[in-house]
């Protein structure tokens, strides 16, 4: 009789290993061919592992997130097209990496029939509370924007954007101690520009007016504040950590629980609080949220959104409307810094335009400079640097001949082939920008907003629904405070504002793009006007 121990005594352990690896070989030079066939052969870099891959150590055979911003001058250009391929031979998907704005609204331009949607990963990362504009696709995408929609063509809206970061301006620099000194320290400006974006979103997103000052909770309990705080804080945990991970009895896993769980039931009762608000009669605020709930009310059928959904789209706001604008105050900030005569010129407009009087929302339209000044800011650190689609059936794309054209050709992409629309790439592209590499807001002088070139927004009809409401918040935030203080950068003895920016201004690529903790100083201008 043959026993495991005689057959095992019988096998040649080398050749049965050898055989292993070579079947392993095989299957993955398959792959591999598989892969470039998949992107039509589309040159480009090869890999071990699927890009962007964030989460494994990075090195030459895995990239990793910041292969976009590290390869920002050469990737394309090494291979001499606007549209490359990576493909892996361990593990993953095949992509294409593009920084062509002709490439980009093929993928993102949607329609029903678009073969590109959001990968599952990507929906996962906005869905934790409900499905959401942000987390669907076609044609349930359609549904919610639908109703978001009016909230975001208001003129009101962004007359309430306008006071409500007016208001948040004034408490922080009173609560800070701003007001009471001519010269301010700040260590680590994202502290502030988190709070200060955090707390604009919610006042004119939700009509919640958090106290710049908000007191602890008392006796352990998380109150609102509170859990609203270390949701924001803690979004990637909650995205990332399976659910028996977020269960587990450990206090801070707890505490967030707990915090989810008064955020929900909070959310609920606002929910219904509105509803029965608006059936009443009673007029309705105009926070994006009670213009949500009013549209969806006007609603019927299959167009309505649930609770659950309108929750998600409450979420979705938040998190896609404070750490974007948050991140890019703390750039524009840095870069008024290195760059004094940008600074003066900035200075001069607001002068111009409000002098000595209170900025108000009609003064929005004529603050130009600032606002491009925004733009070349998240062109330089785009916020949302990478967009991800994948080809959910077979697809062509038409792509630039001999990589950057004139003329054009078609390449078959076959479905499950990842889309990396690489937003650093198309704001470095020197077609699109001259001198890319140069901080120049001057460029975007007479730049309409609705311009396809500021597409750090997107492209199409997924670009930003929040972008006007940035814009606002952002004109309306720089004015007030360029107008009082001067920025300057905090340096080390010796230190030039080029070394100070090379050592600060070093991008962390996670959810969002944001860089090193940024020490600034605010000297008060001798009087306003001066
Ligand atoms: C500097 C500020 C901002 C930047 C750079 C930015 C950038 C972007 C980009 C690139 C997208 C497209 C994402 C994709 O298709 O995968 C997007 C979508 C979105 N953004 Fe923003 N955003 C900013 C501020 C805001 C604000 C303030 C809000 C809300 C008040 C907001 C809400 C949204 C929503 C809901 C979407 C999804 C739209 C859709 O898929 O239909 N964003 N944003």
């Amino acid at each position: 009789m043959v026993t495991y121990d005689t057959l095992a005594a019988n096998v040649d352990w080398r050749i049965a290993g050898s055989t292993l690896l070579l079947f392993f070989i095989v299957s993955r030079v398959l792959k591999f061919i598989r892969g470039l066939k998949a992107v039509s052969w589309l040159p480009g870099l090869r890999t071990a592992l699927e890009q962007p891959e964030g989460l494994l150590p990075t090195g030459r055979w895995n990239p990793g997130l910041y292969l976009i911003w590290n390869e920002r001058f050469t990737l394309y250009q090494k291979w001499n097209s606007e549209t490359v391929s990576i493909v892996p031979f361990l593990t993953g998907k095949p992509a294409i990496y593009t920084s062509s704005l002709e490439v980009t609204r093929q993928i993102v331009g949607g329609g029903p029939k678009s073969a590109w949607v959001k990968p599952e990963l990507s929906s996962r990362a906005t869905n934790i509370w409900g499905d959401n504009v942000l987390s669907t696709n076609n044609p349930e995408w359609r549904k919610h924007r639908r109703i978001l929609g009016p909230a975001f063509t208001q003129t009101s809206t962004y007359v309430h954007v306008w006071s409500t970061t007016h208001r948040i301006y004034h408490e922080m620099t009173a609560s800070e101690g701003w007001d009471a000194s001519d010269e301010v320290e700040i260590q680590v400006l994202q502290k502030l520009t988190t709070k200060f974006a955090l707390n604009v979103i919610l006042a004119s997103g939700f009509g919640i007016a958090l106290p710049w000052d908000t007191p602890p909770g008392q006796g352990g309990e998380v109150n609102l504040q509170q859990a609203l705080r270390a949701f924001a804080d803690n979004v990637t945990y909650f995205i990332f950590a399976p659910e028996w991970v977020q269960r587990l009895p450990f206090p801070w896993f707890k505490k967030l629980a707990a915090g989810r769980r008064v955020l929900a039931e909070y959310m609920r009762s606002q929910v219904e609080e509105r509803r029965a608000e608006i059936r009443g009669g009673a007029e309705v605020k105009s926070d994006v949220f009670s213009l949500l709930v009013r549209a969806n009310e006007e609603e019927e059928g299959k167009l309505k959104l649930s609770d659950t959904e309108v929750i998600g789209n409450v979420f979705s706001l938040m998190f896609a409307g404070h750490e974007t604008t948050a991140h890019t105050f703390s750039v524009v900030l840095g870069l008024l810094g290195i760059y004094p005569d940008v600074q003066q010129e900035m200075y001069e407009e607001v002068i111009n335009v409000v002098g000595n009087r209170d900025p108000v929302y009609d003064d929005f339209g004529k603050l130009q400079k600032i606002l491009a000044l925004f733009y070349e800011s998240v062109r330089l650190y785009p916020s949302a640097y990478m967009l991800l689609r994948q080809a959910a059936e077979d697809t062509v794309l038409t792509i630039p001949e001999d990589g950057w054209g004139p003329g054009t050709r078609s390449i078959a992409i076959e479905k499950g082939t990842q889309a990396v629309i690489d937003i650093v790439g198309i704001q470095l592209n020197p077609r699109y920008f001259t001198d890319p590499e140069k901080f120049d807001p001057s460029r975007w002088y007479g730049v309409s907003s609705d311009s396809e070139t500021v597409s750090a927004w997107s492209i199409g009809p997924r670009t930003c629904i929040g972008r006007k409401f940035a814009f606002v918040e952002a004109v309306c935030f720089l004015t007030l405070l360029i107008r009082e203080w001067y920025v300057e950068p905090i340096m080390k003895p010796g230190e030039t504002t080029a070394e100070w920016r090379e050592r600060i201004m070093v991008p962390k690529l996670m959810i969002t793009l944001s860089v090193g903790n940024m020490p600034i100083r605010l000297k008060r201008r001798a009087s306003r006007g001066q």
